[in-house]
C-alpha cells in the first residue's frame, strides 16, 4: 500500500533568520511539508492584522498555491504600540542602540514582540491568521548581533536578552514559538486522519 504523500505548503520570506527559526521551531511536528521560496514581499501598512492578510493574499497569488507568511511587530508600550508593524524600518535606520535610546525619555520600558503567521490554500482562498506574543523590556543591547532586534529585547522573567539566550530557550518562549504553536495545533487537528474527523471533514 502506497503511502499518500504529505502535503506541501510554502513559507514566503525574505528574511534567512526567520526561516531559521521557523524550521528548527517545527522540526517534524507540522503535518504539512514545509518548503521556502525567499520573496520580498511589500511591506504594507495599516494594523497587524490587515497587514498579515494582504501579505499572504499577495504570497498565495505569486505562488499560486498553499502559502503561509510570517510579520513581526515590537510594540513599546510608551509609545502607544509603535513601531509596530513598522519596526524594519526603524532597525534599519537606528539600530538596537538607537531603539533603546527612543526610550530615553520615557520611564517605562515595556515592551512586546507579536509575530502573526498567515495561511491561504492558494489564490482566491480565505486567509487564516495566528499569532503569538512574548512580553519583555527595551534595553541597552547586549549579545550577539546575529538577528535583528534581538539584543535590545529582554523577554519578561528572563535576565537575558534574547541575543544572549541559546536559541534552544528563544525557541521556547518567542513570539515566533508561541504563534508557531497555534498554527501547528490547528492544523493537527484539521488534518488528523481519525475516521471521526475523515468524516467530518467531508461533510463540510
Ligand atoms: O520577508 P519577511 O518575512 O517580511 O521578512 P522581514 O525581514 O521583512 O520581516 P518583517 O517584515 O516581519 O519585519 C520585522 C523586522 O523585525 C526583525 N525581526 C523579526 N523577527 C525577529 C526576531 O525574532 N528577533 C529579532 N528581530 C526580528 C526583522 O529582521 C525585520 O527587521
Ligand atoms: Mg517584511
Amino acid at each position: 500500500m502506497s503511502v499518500p504523500a504529505r502535503r506541501s505548503v510554502v513559507f514566503v520570506t525574505g528574511n534567512a533568520k526567520k526561516l531559521e527559526e521557523v524550521t528548527q521551531i517545527l522540526g517534524d511536528t507540522f503535518p504539512f511539508q514545509l518548503l521556502s521560496k525567499k520573496i520580498d514581499l511589500p511591506e504594507y501598512q495599516g494594523e497587524p492584522d490587515e497587514i498579515s492578510i494582504q501579505k499572504c493574499k499577495e504570497a498565495a497569488r505569486q505562488i499560486d498555491g498553499p502559502v503561509i507568511i510570517e510579520d513581526t511587530c515590537l510594540c513599546f508600550k510608551a509609545l502607544g504600540g509603535l513601531p509596530g508593524p513598522y519596526i524594519k524600518w526603524f532597525l534599519d535606520k537606528l539600530g538596537p542602540e538607537g531603539l533603546f535610546k527612543l526610550l530615553a525619555g520615557f520611564s517605562d520600558k515595556s515592551a512586546w514582540a507579536l509575530c502573526t503567521f498567515a495561511f491561504s490554500a492558494g489564490k482566491d482562498e480565505p486567509v487564516q491568521l495566528f499569532r503569538g506574543k512574548t512580553e519583555g523590556h527595551i534595553v541597552e543591547p547586549r549579545g550577539s548581533r546575529d538577528f535583528g532586534w534581538d539584543p535590545c529585547f529582554q523577554p519578561e522573567g528572563y535576565e537575558e536578552t534574547y541575543a544572549e539566550l541559546t536559541k534552544e530557550v528563544k525557541n521556547t518562549i518567542s513570539h515566533r514559538y508561541r504563534a508557531l504553536a497555534a498554527m501547528s495545533a490547528h492544523f493537527s487537528q484539521t488534518n488528523s486522519t481519525s475516521p471521526r474527523n475523515k468524516k467530518k471533514r467531508q461533510e463540510e
